[in-house]
Parts: C-alpha cells; structure tokens; sequence
C-alpha cells in the first residue's frame, strides 16, 4: 500500500515533504531563459530542487493552483513535474484540495490517479459531507492511492469552522476525525497506518496530542512549517516515534537561496541545506518529546 511505502521513506529519509509551490516570482533570474517557455522554466526550477533533495526527503507535494494560474503550460510543467517524481522513484502528493460529490468526485478521482496527472497521493476537502470521499476508495483498496483530508487547518481562520461545537461540546474538527478514522479503518498498511490520512496544519497546537491519540491510525500531512511560523518543537507533536507525518514546507525550501548574497550561484546547495536544516529541526524536537 502506499501508506507502507511512504512510512518507509520516512523512516530512511525523515519528515520533510518539500512543498513545489512554484510561480515565476521564486524563479532566479539565471533560470529565467527569455526564449524559455513557461512550462520549461517551471519545470526546470522543480528538476532543481527535486535533483538537490530526492535523496533526502520522502516525498514532494505539488499545489495545484500554482501551474492552473498558468494555464496549459503550466499544466504541462505541472505534469512533467509529477512524472519526474514518481520515475526517480519518489512519492508525489497532489495537492488539489477537491471536495465535490458523486459523478463530480469520480471524475476528479480519474482525473488525479490515471493518465497525464496521475499522483500517489490527493488532498481532498471532506467539509461537503463524507459521501464526498466515498468515490475515491476504489483507488485507495485496488490502485494502491492514497488521500490526505483536510481535518484542523493551518489558516487563522481554521477557527471560524473547524472549531465549531457540535454533539454538545465537541469540536467539529473532532467529529470529522472520528468519522474518518472509521472510514481509514479499512484502509489499514502493515506499518499500522491508513492509506487515509488527514492534513493537521503544525501551527495549532492545544490539540495536538489530543489529535495525535484520537486518530492513532492516521497519517498527517502537516503544512504551516517555516513560512506560516511552525517550528520542529511544535510540528513534532504530531508525529509518533519521529513517523506517522510528514511535515511541508514550500515558500522555506524553495525560495531559501535568496537569502543568501551568493543565493542565485549555490541554489541548489541552499535549497538542500534549507531541507537538511528542517529535517534536523523536526528530528530535534521529536526527541525532546
Ligand atoms: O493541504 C495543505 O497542503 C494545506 C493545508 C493547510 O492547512 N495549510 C496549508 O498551508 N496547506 C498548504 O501547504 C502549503 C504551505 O505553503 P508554505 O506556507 O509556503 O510552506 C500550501 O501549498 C498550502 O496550500
């Protein structure tokens, strides 16, 4: 399953998942081929970051809205860009956050685990109701998919909704676990994981550990690393024996080099010390814990 294969990859390589958030503002000047098309620069800046990573990280996760933003080239860079992943033998997470219901979501299912954007692994939204995630399952029993689903956000305004109380005094973020705990139960990997995991953004963190108990069987996907002020202390309760998550970073890996002076000459050595200083942060914190 691919859950057992990822798991894997955690345990050989650590929790960093780079995020591949990528629009021409990142991109550095040197990269920046005037005669070059959209999807070539795109997908030249990724093959940079992928080659100067692939080794020690265990997963990309690819935001769809970025290549939309530039139409069909940048669907191609966006396409180039999970193949090459997944050739070099790494696991791709896309990042489409869909969320829509029966023939809809099997269209999306198609579209996201066959043919030119085939992925491992989806984001999906469960908040239009649980039927929602029911026309992916196929994949995750018989094409060896996955799904991350958003649980408690990273944004401020995960508040406005996700925290709501529901039953009595329960939170809805909880409800939602509950549920999908149910539904990842038949999903299970030998690793003692589900192919059904759930996104828990690493900037919240009262609730971690309750989180982390609560849904014992479930992956995380834990975005709010870096850019969004996640730190390895707080990330790391998330995770169970330093696995069970891996943890993204986009805007702090990928635009690491302009931090430097000689950022645009050592790109790919920045962006590779950018991922190895996070990995160690996030494996700091877990053994303080
Ligand atoms: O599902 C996600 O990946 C996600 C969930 C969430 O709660 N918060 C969140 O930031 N994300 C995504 O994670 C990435 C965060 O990017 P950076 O803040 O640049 O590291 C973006 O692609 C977001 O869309």
């Amino acid at each position: 399953m691919i859950i057992d294969r990822l798991y894997g990859e955690v345990k050989n390589k650590g929790n960093v998942c780079v995020g591949l958030d990528t629009c021409l503002d990142y991109v550095p000047d040197n990269m920046m081929d005037r005669n070059a098309s959209v999807e070539d620069i795109l997908f030249e800046f990724n093959k940079r970051v992928i080659d100067a990573t692939i080794d020690i990280v265990p997963c990309y996760k690819v935001q769809i809205a970025f290549y939309e933003a530039y139409g069909l080239k940048g669907m191609s860079a966006y396409k180039k860009t999970l193949e090459y992943i997944r050739n070099n033998g790494s696991i791709v997470i896309a990042d489409i956050k869909r969320g829509d219901i029966s023939s809809t979501a099997q269209m999306y299912a198609k579209a996201h685990f066959e043919g030119d954007f085939e992925s491992d692994i989806i984001t999906l939204n469960p908040y239009m109701g649980f039927d929602s995630i029911i026309p992916y399952l196929d994949y995750v029993e018989k094409k060896d998919k996955g799904l991350f689903i958003l649980l408690r956000t990273s944004n401020g305004g995960a508040k406005d909704i996700q925290y709501l109380n529901v039953n009595g005094n329960e939170k809805l973020y909880n409800h939602v676990g509950d549920k999908l705990k149910e539904i990842a139960l038949k999903y299970m990997g030998r690793c003692g994981y589900s192919s059904i995991g759930a996104v828990v953004g690493g900037t919240h963190l009262e609730e971690a550990e309750e989180i982390r108990n609560r849904l014992d069987n479930m992956f995380f996907l834990i975005p709010g690393y870096g850019a969004q002020g996640g730190k390895g202390s707080d990330v790391a309760h998330y995770l169970k024996n330093g696995n069970g998550g891996v943890v993204n970073s986009s805007r702090g890996i990928i635009t690491a080099y302009k931090k430097y002076e000689d950022g645009i000459e050592k790109f790919d050595e920045y962006i590779r010390k950018a991922a190895l200083n996070m990995k160690e942060d996030i494996s700091s914190g877990s053994k303080v814990l």
